[in-house]
């Protein structure tokens, strides 16, 4: 667990427990017992602590937090002895030194790191602080600006930075053990006072109130409800305020409100959830232990469009050479300009710039028309318009054109993968790829599975996702998939709310102030309100092929509300033109405003339909756009397109903007309780019986009516599926 070995004069002891050094309870007594024991041996002079196999350590052991005697109060005392030794201690800093990882190397006199080794306190990203006095030697070793900004957002550094900061002493290229030991030897002897951060007074900055105001006003704007951030604040200015005694009191207090807060639960479930999704598996039994990966060496992307612009600039920054192709020259030439934008963007924010993407070399990016060029390659991601004609076009193209093993993807938000598959002569390397947008941005990719997808198409698009630094989630085939599928009924009950009397402005209100990044009338606007107009189209819900005599506000027998294709009627696709559910300064503007004209639109409509305007509030918006979201998930959990509730959770949280300190939407229903979730279910079904999405799916049902059992039990209430948490 800590191994303790004496060389010379240095005593080394090395942190061990794979596969990231977590400092676990046994861990952590290791390492008390071995300072205790170079500090009983007169032949020790120093100490040095490293961390097995390249990994300092990435902190407390994030599982033991939930464990009945969390290992809590253990790491603060353990740093404070490191510090308090009379024999120098020198850590030596391989791989990551993140949250406990880095207080321990913040107890030690000295730090010396690889030059590969990034550092952190990541705590608030799990809903804590540094709680092991992290906050008060933090500010005192680099100053408050620097400290508050890696405490309050979490950010790993680079070791080149850490050395800028003062966080280590040292950065070395070659062996950072044996550079750490001579390190130990030369300070044996050395007054180690000045090394003891505790004892050192916090780096005044000119005006620190004023500094702490706007900092904190900065903090709180992009914590969006969540309150780590807020209170990892809160202990770093009582650094600035208090001796390192009562700092550590209050980090102590502020540790104890995040821990019991719920919040800090749903983040930790969601590290885990992120983890659990690459164990993959299907109903027809591959999974991720079996199949193996096909090397994709080349790929190639088709439509330049939105979504391709993205995809292209992805694979780029992932070092995969590829072909670009478009369906003529003014497109491609399009596509290519706004490609070169995004790449002379992305090579700006990192180091070395445009030369390490090497974007303007043929070899590595190519732009043609000429599908030809795609003989060789081993992907191709398809991303043209949404239409299954055309995609069963090209996929058929494809089939001919492209080597037997090759993969062919297809980035449909929607549409039936066995049906496009249907179209090739290799059904089994078919499979869905479907980028968020801005694709090289989002971190979603949801991978969709056909009735003939391989094992080996599933693991290679999984591949794929962590060599473009995405997370992938495997799931079934269905309309929309499981995000966009989960989304239909929450915009559906976005509209029905405006129907009735709401405004998109007070919609979007209730849902960001619950924390999501954008309410679902902006979150429209910004796609485009055309892209669902030509969808409903296409699904005979609206445009020409609609049966004369349909009723306006129904379809199928179902409530329908006919809004948003008005809107489009009336040229309003959101910000593309300057106007849509909101008005914005010009077409493509992105300021939202609420306009006049639509409040007045809504309320000849409901004229119009006999609709009484009534007042609803926060509570039922949330309610019915959010119970229906997590309604349709459990639906889909029934019907075996996710394995696991955490599939729906991570889907949410990377593609949707689902607040992650509420765990995604499933975490979520599991916080309010099921049996309250079907309640106000079952009571909006009643009061609006035309609408499916309200009606209480059977799973759901079935979960209450068994008692809420916590959420890793609920897949073994169906047969045959195992939730992977
Ligand atoms: C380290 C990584 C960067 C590695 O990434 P990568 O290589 O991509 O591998 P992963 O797949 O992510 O990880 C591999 C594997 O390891 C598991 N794992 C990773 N980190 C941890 C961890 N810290 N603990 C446990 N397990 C971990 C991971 O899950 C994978 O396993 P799998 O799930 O089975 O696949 C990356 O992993 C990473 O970023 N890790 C997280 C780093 C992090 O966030 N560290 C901070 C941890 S929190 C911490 O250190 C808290 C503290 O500050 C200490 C607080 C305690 C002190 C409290 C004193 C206050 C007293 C108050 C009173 C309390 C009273 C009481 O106790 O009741
Ligand atoms: N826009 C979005 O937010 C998202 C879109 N998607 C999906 O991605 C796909 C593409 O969508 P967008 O990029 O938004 O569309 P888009 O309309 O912006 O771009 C489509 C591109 O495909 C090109 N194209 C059309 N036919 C072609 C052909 N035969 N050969 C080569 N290129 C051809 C067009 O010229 C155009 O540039 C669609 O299936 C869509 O449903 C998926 C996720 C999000």
């Amino acid at each position: 667990m800590a191994q303790y070995a004496r060389g010379s004069a240095v005593a080394v002891i090395r942190l061990r427990n794979p596969p990231v050094n977590a400092l676990s309870r046994a861990v952590l007594q290791a390492l008390e017992d071995g300072l205790k024991k170079a500090d009983a041996d007169p032949s020790v002079k120093a100490v040095m602590i490293c961390g097995e196999n390249g990994k300092f350590s990435a902190g407390a052991d994030i599982r033991g937090f939930s464990a009945p005697k969390r290992l809590g109060g253990a790491l603060g005392p353990v740093v404070s002895l490191i510090e308090s030794s009379e024999k120098p201690v020198v850590a030596a800093i391989e791989g990551v030194a993140l949250g406990g990882g880095l207080e321990v190397a913040l107890g030690c006199h000295y730090r010396i790191a690889h030059v590969k080794a990034r550092m952190g306190l990541p705590e608030v990203t799990l809903g804590l602080l540094p709680g092991a006095e992290g906050t008060q030697r933090l500010p005192r070793l680099i100053g408050v600006p620097a400290a508050l900004d890696m405490i309050t957002t979490g950010k790993h550094i680079p070791a080149t930075e850490a050395l800028k900061l003062g966080l280590v002493d040292e950065i070395v290229e070659e062996n950072t053990i044996e550079a750490a030991i001579r390190l130990a030897n030369k300070v044996i002897g050395q007054p180690l006072g000045p090394r003891r951060l505790s004892l050192k007074p916090v780096p005044k900055v000119p005006n620190m109130e004023a500094f702490l105001d706007e900092a904190l006003a900065k903090v709180k704007r992009q914590a969006r409800g969540c309150l780590a951030p807020e209170l990892c604040f809160q202990a770093v200015r009582a650094a600035t305020q208090s001796p390192f005694a009562d700092g550590v009191r209050r980090e102590r207090e502020l540790f104890q409100v995040l821990l019991s807060s719920g919040q800090a639960q749903a983040l930790q479930y969601a590290f885990f959830a992120e983890r659990a999704v690459r164990r993959w598996a299907t109903p027809g039994g591959a999974s991720w232990s079996s199949a193996a990966p096909q090397p994709v060496r080349r790929a190639a992307v088709i439509g330049l469009g939105t979504m391709g612009r993205g995809i292209v600039t992805s694979l780029v920054k992932a070092n995969i050479p590829l072909v670009a192709l478009e369906q003529d020259l003014e497109n491609l030439n399009k596509g290519r300009k706004a490609v070169m934008f995004l790449l002379e963007r992305e090579a700006m924010k990192m180091e070395g710039g445009a030369q390490v993407l090497d974007f303007h070399n043929p070899a590595r990016l190519q732009f043609t028309v000429d599908f030809d060029l795609l003989r060789d390659v081993d992907l191709v991601i398809e991303a043209v318009f949404e239409n299954m004609a055309l995609k069963k076009e090209i996929f058929h193209k494809l089939s001919k054109i492209c080597k037997p093993g090759a993969l062919l993807c297809t980035n449909t938000s929607a549409l039936n993968i066995d049906e496009i598959a249907s179209a090739t002569n290799r059904p089994q390397q078919v499979i869905g790829t479907h980028f968020f947008s801005p694709a090289h941005v989002m971190r979603l990719l949801e991978i969709i599975y056909g009735r003939h997808t391989s094992p080996t198409a599933i693991a290679t698009a999984m591949q794929l996702a962590t060599a473009l630094k995405k997370v992938g989630v495997v799931v079934g085939n269905c309309f929309g998939f499981v995000g966009n599928r989960m989304m239909f009924p929450y915009v559906q009950q976005a509209v029905f709310l405006l129907e009735e009397g709401s405004r998109p402005d007070a919609v979007d209100q209730a849902l960001e102030d619950f924390g999501f990044k954008i309410g679902p009338f902006r979150m429209s606007d910004l796609a485009g309100l055309d892209v669902g107009w030509r969808s409903r189209k296409d699904q005979g819900l609206t445009g020409p092929s609609l049966p004369a005599g349909t009723p306006a506000r129904q379809r199928r027998g179902q409530r329908y509300s006919p809004l948003p294709d008005l809107l489009c009627e009336h040229g309003r696709f959101g910000q593309k033109t300057g106007k849509g559910w909101y008005l914005y300064e010009k077409a493509g503007g992105r300021t939202a405003t609420p306009d006049p004209w639509l409040l007045n639109f809504l309320s000849q409509y409901r004229d119009t339909h006999g609709i009484q305007t009534r007042f609803i509030d926060q509570e039922e918006i949330l309610e019915r756009c959010l119970f229906s979201l997590i309604n349709e998930g459990f639906a889909i959990l029934a019907e075996g397109i996710a394995s696991g509730p955490e599939h729906l959770d991570v889907i949410y949280i990377n593609g949707y903007g689902w607040p992650k300190h509420r765990g995604g939407p499933m975490f979520y229903a599991s916080t309010v309780g099921l049996p309250r979730v079907l309640a106000k279910l079952q009571k909006y079904s009643e009061a609006h019986p035309d609408v499916p999405g309200l009606q209480p799916s059977a799973f759901l049902k079935k979960l209450a009516a068994v008692g809420n059992p916590p959420l890793k039990e609920w897949m073994s209430y169906l047969s045959q599926q195992s939730s992977k948490l």
